[in-house]
């Protein structure tokens, strides 16, 4: 196939460039449903075994290059990130509505202004936040026979969003705001989207609307106020383009909307693996408590809040969390679109197409990680860090988010397992796959109360 070169402008084969080997399966759909169905480590492990590491096929209507090694993930996402889109189904756009089109320069503004105002710096200064979240969802679960555990990381998860986006803490108004968003994450997680009254598409754009409206009123309280703690909309509001003009309202709130649903379905599916793993593991859990109780211990007062310090004195905890974001790579794959033909190592890329990079496959890989399908902590002990692990991505796009999820897991573990123990009840071995992987069921749990002192 003769193509042109888009570097040089001359008509060569792209250096002998071809596409790799794959399957169509039907026109336009493609292997979307099988995908959607079989669930992402399923579908690519099969096709993998066919296929290589690197296959075609058809998916979300787009002829598509799929890869799963580590260098071919940092060749698209990193090294030659110009070349590939972000790519978003309409479907998910139409949820999101992230930035209109036109809007290019100030939408690359807003993205930089949203990867400050998460900085690390900024960040460290949210522990004692973090931690009031923390103890306030932790505090009733004695109260429950069964905790389902999927619904409290959620609240924890979607509050530290809010508090972190928006600078607004837990309210009456908040957790209705977080019923609403579980209508869009459910809508975001079906194979039919289409917008139909009746389907959970429908009521997703419908509870969109009413998120909309929540933070509007959110903005405008915000701009009221006179804060000295940073959120994100702070460093939002501030934006101005060219002429000086401000991010209209409509914009700033669907840019809220879209940060809050990065942080909160992902972070609550990483929280909720983290009590999986380690209920499936009680040496590791001992490990993790007498680090976490050592610090409890160091304490003036059993109720002081956790700090900065704290967080940097957890090295065993870390290590947990590190393995639980590989062993359940919350993200799976991420897909770009090509922007110019590209010559990956003999594999063309044709412009136009879309490109998806498989993580997990490469997080559960032998070839990769020893023992793979193991929960070890041990293997982020090392002094050298295990390659193959790109739990919130690579380049320009990496997740900004990643040091606050951090301090949250570390935060969360800490009360968790100084103050309760708990035991599984009835947990199901089925995985949800859409939007983030979780189990189905919610994993319901039964604790017992190890000692007072939560609020
Ligand atoms: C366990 C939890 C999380 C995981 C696994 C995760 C994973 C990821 C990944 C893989 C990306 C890269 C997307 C791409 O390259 O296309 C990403 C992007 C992003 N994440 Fe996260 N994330 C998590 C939590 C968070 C949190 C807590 C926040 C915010 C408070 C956040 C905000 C974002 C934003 C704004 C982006 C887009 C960055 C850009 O387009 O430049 N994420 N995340």
């Amino acid at each position: 196939r003769w193509i042109k070169n888009s570097n040089s402008g001359q008509i060569d084969r792209l250096h002998g460039a071809q596409l790799p080997k794959g399957s169509w399966s039907l026109p336009w759909i493609g292997e979307s449903f099988t995908l959607y169905s079989q669930g992402p480590y399923q579908f690519y492990s099969q096709h993998i075994a066919r296929y290589g590491r690197t296959f075609r096929t058809h998916l979300m209507g787009n002829p598509t290059i799929v890869t799963s090694t580590p260098e071919a993930a940092k060749f698209v996402l990193a090294t030659r990130q110009k070349s590939f889109l972000q790519f978003l189904p309409p479907s998910i756009y139409r949820l999101l509505n992230v930035f209109p089109s036109s809007e290019e320069a100030m939408k690359e503004k807003a993205l930089k202004n949203i990867h400050d105002s998460l900085h690390s710096e900024l960040v460290r200064t949210k522990v004692v936040k973090v931690d009031r979240i923390a103890r306030w969802v932790l505090s009733s679960w004695d109260k429950q026979p069964c905790v389902v555990t999927y619904q409290e990381t959620k609240k924890f998860a979607f509050h530290v969003a809010l508090e972190a986006v928006t600078g607004s803490g837990p309210s009456p108004e908040t957790i209705k705001m977080m019923d609403d968003f579980s209508y869009i994450n459910k809508g975001m997680g079906t194979s039919m989207q289409f917008n139909i009254p009746g389907t959970s598409y429908h009521m997703a754009l419908e509870k969109r609307q009413q998120v909309l409206e929540l933070y509007s009123s959110m903005v405008k309280k915000r701009r009221s106020e006179k804060s000295n703690e940073k959120c994100s909309l702070d460093f939002l509001m501030k934006l101005e383009d060219e002429k000086g003009e401000k991010l209209p309202d409509d914009i700033l709130q669907s840019q809220l909307l879209g940060l809050t649903f990065g942080a909160f379905d992902t972070s609550a599916a990483f929280f909720m693996w983290l009590l999986k793993f380690l209920g499936e593991n009680p040496q590791i859990l001992q490990q993790v408590k007498a680090e976490q109780d050592t610090i409890r211990m160091g304490k003036i007062s059993p109720e002081d809040p956790l700090s900065w310090t704290d967080i940097q004195n957890m090295p065993y905890s870390s290590a947990v969390i590190q393995e639980t974001l590989r062993l359940a790579s919350i993200v799976p794959f991420l897909t770009r679109k090509a922007t110019e033909d590209v010559n990956y190592e003999g594999v063309l890329i044709p412009k136009g197409w879309l490109v998806q990079v498989c993580l997990q496959n490469f997080h559960v890989s032998p070839e990769y990680h020893k023992d793979p399908l193991k929960f070890d902590p041990s293997r982020f002990q090392a002094p050298v860090k295990p390659a193959g692990f790109m739990p919130f991505g690579n380049g320009a796009k990496m997740c900004p988010g990643r040091e606050l999820v951090k301090i949250e897991a570390l935060v969360f573990l800490h009360y968790l397992v100084t103050t309760y123990s708990w035991e599984s009840i009835g947990s199901e071995n089925i995985i949800n796959y859409w939007p983030s992987p979780t189990i189905k069921g919610g994993l319901p749990i039964k604790v017992s109360k190890l000692r007072e002192c939560l609020i």
